[in-house]
């Protein structure tokens, strides 16, 4: 290769590992595999070696990927959080050991390892035994500041109570989302119609940088903690993680001390299947010279430790046949391919069925009935297809042509524009739509009607008795006692169930009638805002859009819903049939006209107040709380860490952005 080739390659694939990076990092996506990825890192290494004067300062290669965002204060890491080498083979691995003992000079020396946990690395600093900060990696050298989501984490000490708390020490350990939160997760997204996310860590990785942390809290992040830095607590990292366990940390219970490399390599070994037990993802193993004074000897190169590296094992990725391609229809009408496979023994399972994602795929894989395609294991419940091996494709197979009818009802599907997924728009008539829109209604965190499953209700829908939500509330004993295995104590239970629930919250109505994008939290913040089902039957898209959290989507779909004639029916019955729709909840009592009128958008963190308190005084004193910073706002109430992209918007816009103090003074009646 000319040092004119070698540039050009060079130019491209730096272009490329940064396009790569910054949907990684900052859109939590990926367009290809980890392993890809790590492949293209690797070939710009080797070129960069090769030509060392055409090297960039700023390669990928000689810095963390990630960065900074403007939605938190950004705080400089203390010690640089830096990445890990990698490699995929045993070999490389027995080279890295063989530059250890080289480094060392003869001197003995042990291995600590661990897995390779999959969430977004997190520094958390204390002070006298207090968290004070939590803030992620960044570009290495500074990070977002997100402590109030990181306090919202439970495994995280917010105290550690210990006699040999040292003054100040830094923890770094991963978060992430276990695999049942996920799971979880993803069905309520489909439940209202939202898109699935792709996997745990992307969503991780997102949610610890939302603003609203009662959001975060809800999420259930958890925290696997991996180091301990500070001045003199530690000799060894065995040491530093046994002192971590003991002050309260979560530290997983996987580690192994090893003498030689060939025990790390049978823990990698171990650990191949065994992971998938464990309640989050792991991708492989990171393996640690033990003494602390020999992980200094050895230092770090611009990017990464020499005294440690990460093992990572492939993708648990098989080929076999795809006999054919089901669809199933959702509550909300969209259709989801699924691949029907060759069974075929993956990770400890036999996979007959995976996940297609939507015609897109099937389109860009150009997937043919018959090709051999590669299936995947990710935290999903139903595996994945990555690929196709075109190797081994016959002569002769068409195309995949995506159905163009409901394979339920048959009523032609439709594509909105920007969606990936095709919709039935038979809503009323399509059978699982019906049932599913009943299984929505019923749920725990909806009318919690316990004494009906997803059995009954398919029942109950075939024998003609069900065919809306209203419908249960006139279903009689004598309907109950048609049903498969009914007696008089099982229609009686089934019937006083159903009675019941006219008791529940209107905020949990308002969830469970199934509007499009309105989760529980935005149902709770519309019944809180509007108070009854009239006001918000009323509102248009503009009045709908002052309600907090209320974004254009949402707006629009709670607007065209009560547009809808069928629906304006089944409201009115269920109205009939005695469900609140009604906000009971105290009015928050008026105290006084100072704020008159007056918007505020709260941000930051205060020091006299939780964000609920301030919210809740600015409207006892007649103001009101948006979301957004426009040019409308009256008052930015600015705390601690807020985010500098609202503090430069509302500079641009000429918003007042005020203290906690100055908010108290305009309580009593000054003005700024
Ligand atoms: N697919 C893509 O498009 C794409 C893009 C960018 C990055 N990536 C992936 O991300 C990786 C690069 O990210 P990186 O620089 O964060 O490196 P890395 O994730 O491979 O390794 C460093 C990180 O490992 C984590 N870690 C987990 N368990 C640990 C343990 N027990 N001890 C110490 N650290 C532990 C820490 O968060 C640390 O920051 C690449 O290997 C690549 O596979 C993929
Ligand atoms: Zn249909």
């Amino acid at each position: 290769m000319t040092s004119a080739q070698a540039l050009t390659e060079i130019q491209h694939l730096t272009d490329t590992i940064n396009y790569h990076n910054d949907l990684y990092y900052q859109k939590n996506k990926t367009e290809i595999s980890d392993q890809e990825f790590d492949l293209l890192l690797k070939k710009l290494e080797h070129l960069e070696k090769e030509f060392p004067e055409l090297k960039q300062a700023d390669s990928p290669t000689q810095r963390v990927g990630g960065s900074i965002t403007k939605e938190f204060a950004n705080v400089y890491h203390k010690y640089p959080m830096l990445s890990l080498g990698n490699t995929y083979s045993q070999e490389e691995l027995e080279d890295w050991d063989a530059r250890v003992a080289k480094g060392l000079e003869g001197d003995a020396y042990e291995y600590f390892c661990e897995l390779k946990f999959d969430g977004v690395s997190m520094s958390l600093t204390y002070e006298n035994g207090i968290l004070v900060r939590g803030v992620t990696r960044g570009d290495g050298v500074r990070g977002d500041d997100v402590t109030n989501n990181i306090r919202t984490i439970r495994s995280i000490p917010l105290k550690v109570k210990s006699k040999d708390v040292p003054a100040s020490f830094e923890v770094r350990g991963e978060v992430f989302l276990p695999k049942d939160v996920f799971i979880q997760l993803n069905k309520e997204r489909e439940d209202i119609g939202e898109e699935r996310y792709a996997n745990a860590r992307n969503t991780a990785s997102g949610t610890v940088k939302m603003q609203d942390s009662t959001e975060v809290a809800k999420r259930k992040l958890d925290c696997f903690v991996y180091s301990l830095l500070g001045e003199d607590i530690a000799e060894t990292h065995e040491e530093s993680i046994k002192k971590l366990e003991a002050w309260g940390f979560n530290v997983s219970q996987t580690y192994k001390k090893c003498k030689n490399i060939q025990e790390v390599l049978k823990y990698i070994n171990d650990w191949d299947t065994q992971r998938q037990t464990l309640p989050l993802e792991t991708d492989g193993v990171v393996i640690k010279v033990n003494s602390l004074e020999q992980q200094q000897h050895l230092g770090f190169t611009a990017k990464s430790p020499r005294w440690a590296i990460a093992y990572k094992y492939k993708a648990q990725s098989i080929s076999t046949r795809l006999n054919g391609v089901t669809y199933q229809v959702g509550r909300t009408g969209a259709v989801t391919p699924v691949a029907e496979l060759e069974p075929v023994f993956l990770a400890g399972t036999t996979v007959k069925r995976a996940s297609l994602h939507n015609a897109n795929q099937i389109a860009q894989l150009d997937l043919r009935i018959g090709d051999y395609v590669f299936v995947e294991k990710g935290g999903e419940i139903i595996p994945k297809v990555t690929g196709v091996e075109l190797e081994k494709r016959e002569p002769g197979l068409i195309p995949i042509k995506y159905i163009t009818q409901c394979p339920v009802c048959g009523t032609a599907l439709i594509r909105t524009e920007g969606e990936a997924a095709f919709y039935c728009p038979n809503i009323n008539g399509c059978a699982p739509q019906i049932r599913g829109r009943i299984e929505h209604f019923i749920q725990r965190k909806a009318m919690d009607i316990d004494s009906l499953g997803e059995q009954t209700i398919k029942q109950l829908y075939e024998l003609d008795l069900v065919k809306s939500p209203a419908d249960l509330y006139i279903l009689k004993r004598e309907d109950a006692l048609r049903l498969e295995g009914f007696k008089d104590k099982s229609a009686k239970n089934l019937l006083s169930g159903i009675e019941k629930s006219k008791s529940t919250p209107f905020e949990s109505v308002l969830y469970a009638i199934g509007i499009r994008y309105v989760g529980k939290t935005v149902a709770e913040k519309l019944a809180r805002y509007f108070k009854s089902i009239d006001k918000i039957a009323q509102a248009s898209v503009e009045d709908l859009l002052k309600a907090p959290e209320v974004g254009e989507k949402i707006a629009q779909s709670v607007y065209q819903f009560f547009q809808n004639p069928e629906n304006k029916k089944e409201i009115a019955r269920l109205k009939e049939a005695g469900l609140q729709f009604e906000s009971t909840a105290k009015e928050p009592e008026k105290l006084s006209d100072v704020l008159d009128n007056k918007s505020f958008v709260i941000s930051g963190v205060f020091e006299h107040y939780e964000r609920d308190q301030l919210q809740e005084i600015i409207i006892q004193n007649g103001g009101r709380v948006v979301s957004s910073v426009s040019g409308k706002l009256d008052y930015l109430l600015a705390g601690d860490n807020m985010g500098p992209s609202k503090r430069e918007k509302a500079e641009k816009l000429g918003v007042k952005i005020i203290t906690e103090k100055d908010f108290e003074r305009l309580l009593t009646g000054h003005t700024l």
